[in-house]
C-alpha cells in the first residue's frame, strides 16, 4: 500500500462529521462538518490543519450532496479524494446486527447486511449507506471501511442482551439489546484505564456517553457487559430528543386510544422527545442557561435527564459489583460541569463525587475531577471517535494487504 491517509465519515441522520487524517503521525489534515443536511440553512465548516477554518451556508439537500461538498472542500487545500496518499476511507456505520463484531471492508454483501438493519436504525443507516455509496463512487479503486457502533458491545452475557420476551418470536425477528456508540464506549473505557495508569483489563468503568444521543454502559476488564441502548438508539438515558426508557406500553396507548400511527409515534419518540419535548431545548447549554435564569420546564427537563442517569450510574455498579471510575465523554459528558456535578450528587455512600474546582477546569485533555484518594474515581474522558476508526480501517487495510473493490 502506498498511501497513509485516511479520510474517516461519521455520516448522521442530518449531519456529516469528517476527519482526514495521516496515520503516520496521526496528524489531522482536515476536519469539518456539515450540518443540517436536507434544510435550506445547511451549513458547513471546513478547518485545514494549520489553516483558518472556512464556513458555507446553504442549501445541501442530501447525504450525497453533502459527501460531494466535502470533496470539493478538501480539494481546494490539495487534499482532494483523488490524492494518490489516500489509502481508505472509513465509515461510521451505527448498526452492524450480530453479523460484525469487527471492522470490515465494505463489498456487496457488507452493503447488503448493512441495508437489511436499516428498520433497526432508521435514523442512522440510511446516511451511512448514502456516505458509503458517494464515497465508493468517488473512488471505486479505493477500500472502503465500516466501523460499527454495535461491535464492542457484542461481548454482552446474554443476561443483558436478551429481552424477557418469548424465545421464538425474539429470535424470529432478531430481537435482542445490541447497544450503540461503542466505537467511543471501547475507546474511552481504554482511555479512562490509561489515566488511572492501569491496564484496560484490571479495571472496571462506567462510560456515560452523552451527546445528541446519549447511552451507558458496563466495561469490565475493557469488555462491554451491559449497555443502555437496545435494539435501536432509542432504548436508555434521556437524549435530546428521544424519550429513552418508557414503558412499552405507551406506545399501545397512544394508538388505541391517541389514535397515533406507528409512524407517528416513532417519530414522537425519537424527534420530538427527551430534552426537546420536555423543554423545547435539546442543546444542554441552553437548558442551563434557562435552569439558572429560573426556568421551571427546563429544571424539570434537566431533573429529568440527571435522575435517569443516576438509576444507570447505579444499575451499572451494581452489575460491575467493583468500580474503579465513572467516565463522562461526548457533548454533554464533555463540557457540562452541572451535569457531571448532579449526576453523582448523594452517592458519597457509592465512595462517588467530584471536586467542585477540578469539575469547574476546562479542557480538552482526559482528566480526574474526583477529589483526591477517592474510592472511585470520576474523569471527563474526551471521546475521539474518528482517530479510533481511522486506526481500525488503517489498521485492517494494512492487515489485509490493500484490498481491491473492483
Ligand atoms: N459547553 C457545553 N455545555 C453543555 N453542553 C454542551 C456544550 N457543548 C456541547 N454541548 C452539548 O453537546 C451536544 C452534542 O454532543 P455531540 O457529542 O457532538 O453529539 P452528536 O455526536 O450526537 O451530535 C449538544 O447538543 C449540546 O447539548
Ligand atoms: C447511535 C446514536 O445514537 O448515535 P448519535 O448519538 O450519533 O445519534
Ligand atoms: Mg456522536
Amino acid at each position: 500500500m502506498t498511501g497513509s491517509r485516511v479520510l474517516v465519515l461519521n455520516s448522521g441522520s442530518s449531519s456529516v462529521k469528517y476527519q482526514l487524517i495521516d496515520m503516520r503521525g496521526g496528524e489531522r489534515l482536515a476536519v469539518g462538518l456539515v450540518e443540517r443536511i436536507g434544510e435550506e440553512t445547511s451549513r458547513l465548516k471546513h478547518t485545514p490543519a494549520g489553516g483558518d477554518g472556512r464556513e458555507w451556508s446553504g442549501a445541501v439537500p442530501d447525504h450525497e450532496a453533502a459527501l460531494k461538498a466535502v470533496a470539493a472542500e478538501l480539494a481546494k487545500d490539495g487534499l482532494g479524494l483523488d490524492s494518490p496518499e489516500l489509502a481508505a476511507i472509513g465509515h461510521r456505520v451505527v448498526h452492524g446486527g450480530l453479523r460484525f463484531t469487527e471492522p470490515t471492508v465494505i463489498d456487496e454483501a457488507v452493503l447488503a447486511e448493512i441495508e437489511r438493519l436499516v428498520p433497526v436504525a432508521p435514523l442512522h443507516n440510511p446516511a451511512n449507506l448514502t456516505g458509503i455509496r458517494t464515497a465508493q463512487a468517488l473512488r471505486p479503486d479505493l477500500p472502503q471501511v465500516a466501523v460499527f457502533d454495535t461491535a464492542f458491545h457484542t461481548t454482552m452475557p446474554e443476561s443483558a442482551a436478551r429481552y424477557a420476551i418469548d424465545v421464538e418470536t425474539a429470535d424470529a425477528h432478531r430481537i435482542r439489546r445490541y447497544g450503540f456508540h461503542g466505537t467511543s464506549h471501547a475507546y474511552v473505557s481504554r482511555e479512562t484505564a490509561r489515566l488511572l495508569g492501569r491496564a484496560p483489563e484490571d479495571v472496571n468503568v462506567i462510560v456515560l456517553h452523552l451527546g445528541n444521543g446519549a447511552s451507558a454502559s458496563a466495561v469490565r476488564g475493557g469488555r462491554c457487559v451491559d449497555t443502555s441502548m437496545g435494539l435501536t438508539p432509542l432504548e436508555g438515558l434521556v437524549m435530546g430528543t428521544r424519550s429513552g426508557d418508557m414503558d412499552p406500553a405507551v406506545i399501545f396507548h397512544l394508538m388505541r386510544v391517541g389514535g397515533m400511527s406507528a409512524d407517528e409515534i416513532d417519530t414522537l419518540l425519537n424527534k420530538r422527545s427527551g430534552l426537546i419535548g420536555l423543554c423545547g431545548d435539546n442543546d444542554m447549554r441552553e437548558i442551563r442557561r434557562r435552569v439558572d435564569a429560573g426556568d421551571e420546564r427546563a429544571r424539570l427537563a434537566f431533573d429529568i435527564y440527571i435522575h435517569r442517569l443516576k438509576k444507570y450510574i447505579g444499575a451499572y455498579y451494581a452489575v460491575l459489583g467493583r468500580v474503579d471510575a465513572v467516565a463522562f465523554t461526548a457533548g454533554v459528558g464533555e463540557n457540562s460541569a452541572p451535569v457531571r456535578e448532579a449526576a453523582v450528587a448523594g452517592l458519597e455512600g457509592l465512595g462517588l463525587a467530584v471536586d467542585g474546582e477540578l469539575n469547574a477546569v476546562r479542557g480538552d485533555e482526559a482528566r480526574l475531577v474526583s477529589p483526591e484518594r477517592a474510592r472511585v474515581a470520576v474523569a471527563v474522558v474526551p471521546t475521539d471517535e474518528e482517530m479510533e476508526i481511522a486506526t481500525q480501517t488503517y489498521a485492517l487495510v494494512n492487515e489485509s494487504g490493500n484490498p481491491n473493490l473492483t
